[in-house]
């Protein structure tokens, strides 16, 4: 599969602040568009369908599992999430960057498919930050955070298979870097594209 749009993927602890990142980014920088992910919880206050998810029921997220409609999905906290063909493959064949906001097992599948994939996790600066912010950003009851910052030991052991990791304490500094990042990597895979084209034309392969 080869698209001439690049694909993001940013993992995290819950509450380390990627959805906030990756909204910032996208203010940026146009070009880079999200993948929505289906999702069986529950949607939170703000959330709309189609903007932050596609809240599907069991059996939608099955029957969707048994058509083979994702690229990857994934069982987090206790709820199934998963990268729809149809979220990322229309808009990279059009040339847009496509960012998925996944869990780990999310990411490695993603990496697995598309070697090109760049992979970033995001890392919070301490674990009491990660805690204040689950609780300043009040979405969720104290059971849900408690696992939620169970599970962010496992998710943070996982850091060192990403091709990047960013810190994200000044919130300013780490949206810089995923920019950074993403502007790098659009160069590195431009100038591959350009240099594979010169390759065929002096074989003369279509
Ligand atoms: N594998 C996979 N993980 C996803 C997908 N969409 C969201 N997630 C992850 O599921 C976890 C829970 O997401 P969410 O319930 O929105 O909580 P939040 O991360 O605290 O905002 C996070 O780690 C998300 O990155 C997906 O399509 N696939
Ligand atoms: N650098 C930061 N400093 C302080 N608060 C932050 C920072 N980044 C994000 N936050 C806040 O932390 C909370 C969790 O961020 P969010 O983007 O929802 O995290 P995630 O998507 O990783 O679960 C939100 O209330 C957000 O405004």
């Amino acid at each position: 599969m080869d698209y001439p749009g690049n694909l993001i993927v940013v993992a995290a602890p819950s509450g380390a602040g990627k959805s906030s990142l990756v909204k910032a980014l996208m203010e940026l920088d146009a070009k880079v568009q999200p993948s929505v992910s289906h999702t069986t919880r529950d949607p939170r206050g703000q959330e709309k369908h189609g903007r932050e998810y596609f809240f599907a029921s069991q059996s939608e997220f099955d029957a969707m599992v048994a058509a083979d409609a994702f690229v990857e999905w994934a069982e987090v906290h206790g709820n199934r999430y998963g990268t729809s063909k149809k979220a990322i493959e229309e808009r990279m064949a059009q040339g847009a960057d496509v960012i998925l906001e996944i869990d780990f097992q999310g990411a490695i599948q993603i990496k697995q498919i598309f070697a090109n994939a760049v992979l970033i996790f995001i890392l919070p600066p301490s674990w009491e930050e990660l805690r204040s912010r689950l609780e300043r950003r009040g979405e969720d009851a104290p059971d849900v955070i408690e696992l939620r910052l169970a599970n962010a030991a496992i998710e943070m052991a996982q850091a060192h298979k990403f091709d990047f990791v960013i810190i994200n304490e000044l919130f300013d500094r780490a949206v810089f870097d995923m920019k950074t990042i993403v502007h790098a990597q659009r160069l590195k895979f431009a100038a591959q594209r350009r240099a594979r084209a010169d390759t065929f034309k002096s074989l003369n392969i279509a």
